[in-house]
């Protein structure tokens, strides 16, 4: 035992910590040194009084490692409700502690927030290791009010007094390659075009642009097609107007009808850009009567549609086109309210290696400012710094105009609409509502996709039903005859029978045991069951309606005599029973008389090949075995049918007795033996069919 007194070598004293992994080291701790451990006894002899009080820090390994809690073996801590498939968070919630807790007292084994935990023993261990007692209760059911009223959603439209002018959203759209690209560059005076990998759009942004008059246009710079349907499958419309770019030298193409469509649907006007008029190719008018083929009446056409014919590249008629859809604008009104708390919607986000996560938003209403609270969706940003798109520190932005915004926790994803809130608090708030609405979401959608999976098995079931009540399975009380014409005509052998009960259930047993034939021979049909006497419609079923022979079964019920006369003067058979598995047995004799007599192989008797022999026949050489008989009788005229030769020693013979040997040549001399092979002799003969059925006992 040694005394610690005193720290003056850290190093020392943290080794000799590490050693003895007690959480604080005192001087009042009296420490034990292990024999050859690696602290030498000396190094810590001579150590004199010790202020300070050491705090044992993890090693890299420990850090990794989740906390351990011991599972207390009778815990008698407080109760807490618990739900099948809780979620770690939802745990978190119940025992109300942070997820990483419940996570590390499920050992690392659930890292998920949202994870169910669907091992109960799991459960119930972790909770014993947080010293309380779990009972499993219904998952209570949040319900959508409270959800709601936690949530952010944008206010209203401003009335008209409230609406100042803002610059109009354009979005570009066209077919690959007619000039989107060029055309947007050519309007913000920037490359952007020759940075492009292989041509193809990928910088992704929106900026603005300033008209002499003063005016100005935003323009989202986007893959026009793809911001276009992230915005509308999130039903935000944030375009005003779009601006179709048709080559002048290619026409209407696959994609320009497909904006044509888009822009229809989502009622956003169009502007035409017939674009590449400077190349020799083109074709103005051919464009335009695509156009016009396409639905788009130019105003050279007699149409509303105003047609700018532009040269993006040569920025040829650049000007008349931005006036133009700064006229558009005008006449379209186009204003919003800038102020109160901002909504926007997110044109783009993305991760910068310097800058972190950026996303661009084009504002539509209140005006953005540094330090605003935003939410997207799920995801919140504190606004750090807001830029244009030629990288220029904004201060505010304004409605109709668009910013990249830095502070983002997470990034949002193009479409999503943008809210302001008052304060991180309330931003927290909305997060949690929201996840919890799309919980319940999600908890729907698998509620629906149950209740379609039951639906389609009950589908399943009831068409099974159906084809059990078809085939006779299913119990009825009466089942009518069937229609005739539901009988396949051809020359099957087939029993048509009729089965009289005296109760249901047993009616039921043994259209359940009869449902297990299916010996492919022979047809067993149904035509009508029911439960009672034999009664004169099932004799007269035979004769008029069916025109077959059906047999009538009954079981432990009775034919009145005079229907007994009748069905014998008719030749109708009426079978009794009262046990079923008479009942079969009759109804497989029945059965088995109605089919003609099979051909079955009789074997007579058998040889073994000893050897093979080649003899000479003419100039060709035949094979011979060379076999003994070693069952029964080889017969020469039946064996194989294509014998043509069977000889004991040199004689010819007709027959050959077992244990003698024989030389046996067949017609087909490609037949070679090999010794050891087996040749059968049998013959064919006819034997009554007997109906292979097992219906289980
Ligand atoms: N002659 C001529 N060529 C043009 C004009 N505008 C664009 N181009 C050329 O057409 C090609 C395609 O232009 P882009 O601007 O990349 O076309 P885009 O529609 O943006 O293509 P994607 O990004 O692939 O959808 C480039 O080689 C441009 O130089 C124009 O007005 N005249």
């Amino acid at each position: 035992m040694i005394c610690i007194s005193h720290v003056a070598k850290l190093g020392i004293i943290k080794r000799f910590v590490h050693l003895t992994k007690n959480k604080y080291l005192h001087k009042k701790h009296v420490l034990k040194v292990v024999p050859n451990s690696i602290l030498p006894y000396n190094s810590i002899c001579g150590i004199h009084s010790c202020p300070i009080l050491l705090k044992r820090r993890k090693t890299a390994e420990e850090r990794k490692l989740p906390k351990v809690y011991e599972i207390s073996p009778k815990s008698k801590g407080d109760l807490v409700n618990v739900w099948r498939n809780i979620t770690v968070a939802e745990l978190a919630g119940v025992l109300q502690k942070d997820v990483n807790y419940v996570r590390d007292l499920f050992l690392g084994k659930i890292q998920g927030k949202h994870t169910p935990i669907e091992d109960i023993k799991e459960l119930h261990n972790a909770i014993r290791r947080s010293g309380r007692r779990m009972q499993i209760i219904g998952k209570p059911v949040e319900t959508n009010e409270k959800i709601e009223e936690n949530d952010v959603f944008p206010r209203p439209p401003p009335s008209k007094s409230e609406l100042q002018p803002r610059p109009p959203i354009i979005t570009v759209m066209g077919h690959v390659d007619h000039g989107k690209t060029t055309l947007l560059d050519s309007l913000r005076n920037s490359r952007v075009v020759d940075q492009e990998f292989g041509g193809i759009t990928q910088h992704v942004g929106a900026f603005s642009v300033k008209l002499d008059s003063g005016a100005e246009i935003t323009f989202l710079d986007t893959p026009g097609h793809a911001a276009f349907s992230a915005m509308r499958a999130r039903g935000a419309n944030v375009t005003d107007i779009i601006v179709l770019v048709v080559a002048a030298d290619d026409g209407v193409m696959e994609q320009t009808v497909e904006c044509i469509n888009m822009a229809k649907s989502a009622r956003v006007p169009i502007l035409v850009a017939i674009n590449k008029i400077d190349s020799p190719k083109a074709n103005i008018e051919n464009a335009e009567q695509m156009l016009l083929q396409n639905g788009i009446q130019v105003e050279r056409l007699g149409g509303d549609v105003q047609a700018i014919h532009i040269s993006a590249l040569k920025k040829i008629n650049l000007d008349q086109l931005t006036e133009a859809l700064a006229l558009q604008a005008e006449l379209l009104e186009i204003g919003s309210d800038p102020t109160g708390f901002v909504e926007a919607v997110v044109v783009d986000s993305r991760i910068d290696p310097h800058r972190g996560r950026l996303c661009t938003v084009v504002v539509q209403r209140g005006t953005l400012r540094k330090g605003n609270i935003l939410i997207a969706d799920t995801v919140m940003a504190k606004v750090r710094l807001m830029r244009d798109a030629q990288g220029q520190l904004l201060t505010e932005v304004k409605p109709g105009y668009a910013a990249e915004i830095e502070g983002w926790r997470e990034l949002p994803s193009a479409g999503e609409l943008v809210l302001q809130v008052e304060s991180e608090k309330q931003a927290k708030a909305v997060i949690k509502c929201r996840e919890g609405k799309k919980e319940l979401e999600m908890q729907e959608a698998e509620k629906f996709a149950i209740d379609a999976k039951t639906q389609h098995h009950q589908m399943l079931y009831k068409e099974k039903l159906e084809l059990k009540r078809r085939i006779g399975r299913f119990k009825l009380r009466n089942q009518g005859p069937r229609a005739p014409e539901s009988m396949p005509e051809d020359d099957m052998p087939t029993l048509h029978l009729i089965l009289k009960s005296d109760v249901v259930g047993t009616l039921e047993a043994i259209l359940e045991t009869l449902s297990t034939y299916n010996y492919p021979e022979c047809r067993m049909d149904i035509v009508s069951y029911g439960v009672g006497a034999v009664i004169e419609n099932d004799n007269i079923l035979n004769t008029n309606r069916f025109h077959i022979s059906a047999i009538i079964y009954t079981f432990n019920v009775s034919c009145p005599p005079i229907l007994q006369q009748k069905a014998e003067a008719q030749s109708v058979q009426i079978k009794h029973h009262n046990v079923i598995y008479k009942l079969v047995d009759t109804i497989k004799q029945d059965m088995n008389s109605i089919l003609p007599p099979k051909q079955v192989e009789d074997v007579l008797g058998e040889a073994q090949v000893l050897q093979q022999f080649l003899v000479n026949e003419g100039r060709k050489s035949v094979p011979i075995a060379g076999c003994r008989c070693q069952k029964g009788v080889l017969k020469k005229s039946s064996l194989y049918r294509s014998l043509s030769s069977m000889r004991h020693l040199k004689n010819e013979v007709d027959v050959i007795k077992s244990g003698t040997d024989c030389g046996l040549q067949f017609i087909d001399k490609s037949i070679m033996f090999e010794v050891g092979d087996v040749i059968r002799c049998y013959e064919h003969k006819m034997e009554p069919h007997i109906v292979e059925w097992d219906p289980g006992f």
